[in-house]
């Protein structure tokens, strides 16, 4: 079995993990920490688990808490996860972080967008961007995963086939990517209270978001040279789930269904990423829950763009879910282990 701690286990993110990882076939939980409700059961302070995890949540001293792990997940604001990363290195362990923190392979960018200062440079260079359609083979042998964002996630995977089959023209990219309320985290603030957020829309970080730099970066491994993007986030008055519409101009003639077919042998055996047929249009109740991120592609001829739509569930493609993904691979299971189930409907 492998023995996996969660540091912050009672955030969105840390408790869905908690979730998934105590029905996981090959994996025993060894430590759930918090700071706010160490000593008390897991079951008590999130009753949907009671009954189902029997953990108390701790607060452990980082080399005892790594000690009794063979992987370590943070699921921590940013700019906590570096000692845990420098104490696995230490120790031999492995972490899988779903934070920024090992994300941008450029600390100036890192330090620049996110205000903080980088204490773990040294260990940027070896972590891999944990999305394992594009980067599975570095992420068998790697030691630090860089969980990605929610948006970052739904975007890239709806663009890389387009970015690599040199499809489109790469300054013309447009990110219009709409969240729910559990994006913000469980903390409570004036952005997402009841009366802030219900029969509202709106956009927020124009042209400021710290996941555009992200995109940006694996944007342009995949496309062999420098792209930029406008980005523009919006919060939607739902729980969970991401609903990412991408703009591009084609730079050669094709129909929908020739697009399809590309997109399709693009993730072919792909297990999560479901390219949809033409007129079937992804939405964010039909992943919600399950580790799917579903795809459309439609060429809108009249204009020479196309349209591509992707739907993540944000705490699952968007964060828990792929964070499990990436440890079977590291892991050398089947990926869908823990994973192999349909979303919630309705
Ligand atoms: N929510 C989402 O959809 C996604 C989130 N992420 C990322 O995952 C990480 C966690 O996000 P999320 O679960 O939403 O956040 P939450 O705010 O819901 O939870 C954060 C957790 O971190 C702990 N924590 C808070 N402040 C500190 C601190 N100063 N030092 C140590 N621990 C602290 C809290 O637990 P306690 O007080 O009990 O110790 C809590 O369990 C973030 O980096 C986020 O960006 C990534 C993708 C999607
Ligand atoms: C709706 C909402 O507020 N969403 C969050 C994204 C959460 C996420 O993925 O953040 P990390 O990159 O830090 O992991 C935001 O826009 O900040």
């Amino acid at each position: 079995m492998i023995k996996a701690g969660i540091i912050g286990a009672t955030g969105y993110a840390g408790v869905e993990l908690v979730r998934l990882l105590s029905r996981h076939p090959r994996v025993k939980l060894a430590a759930l920490t918090s700071q706010t409700y160490a000593g008390k059961p897991m079951g008590e302070v999130f009753p949907h688990l009671y009954g189902l995890v029997d953990h108390v949540l701790e607060e452990l001293y980082l080399p005892e808490l790594v000690a009794r792990c063979d992987v370590v997940f943070t699921a921590l604001p940013h700019g906590h996860a570096m000692p845990v990363g420098e104490e696995v290195m230490r120790r031999g362990k492995r972490l899988i972080d779903l934070g920024a923190d090992f994300r941008l392979k450029d600390v100036d960018v890192y330090q620049s967008w996110y205000k903080t200062e980088h204490t773990a440079s040294v260990l940027v260079a070896s972590a891999v961007y944990g999305l394992p359609e594009l980067n599975r083979e570095e992420i068998k042998d790697s030691v630090i995963v860089a969980n990605p964002g929610c948006y970052p996630t739904s975007a890239i995977l709806g663009l890389a086939p387009l970015l690599t089959d040199k499809l489109i023209d790469a300054k013309s990219l447009i990110i219009d990517a709409k969240s729910g309320v559990s994006g913000a985290g469980r903390g409570l603030s004036l952005k997402t209270h009841f009366s802030e957020t219900t029969n509202n829309f709106q956009a927020y970080g124009v042209a400021t978001h710290r996941h555009t730099p992200e995109i940006e970066q694996e944007l342009s491994r995949l496309a062999g040279a420098p792209v930029t993007v406008s980005f523009t986030p919006h919060l939607t008055p739902m729980t969970r789930g991401i609903l990412s519409t991408l703009y591009a101009n084609l730079t050669e003639k094709i129909s929908t269904q020739e697009l399809t077919e590309r997109y399709r042998s693009f993730y072919a055996g792909e297990r999560f990423v479901r390219i949809l047929p033409p007129g079937m249009l992804p939405a964010t109740k039909n992943v919600a829950g399950s580790n799917h991120c579903d795809i459309s592609v439609t060429v809108d001829s009249r204009t020479g763009r196309v349209i591509v739509l992707s739907a993540i569930d944000n705490l699952l493609k968007g964060a828990a879910g792929q964070a499990v993904q990436n440890l079977n691979v590291m892991a050398g299971l089947p990926e869908e282990t823990g994973l192999d189930f349909a979303g919630m409907y309705p």
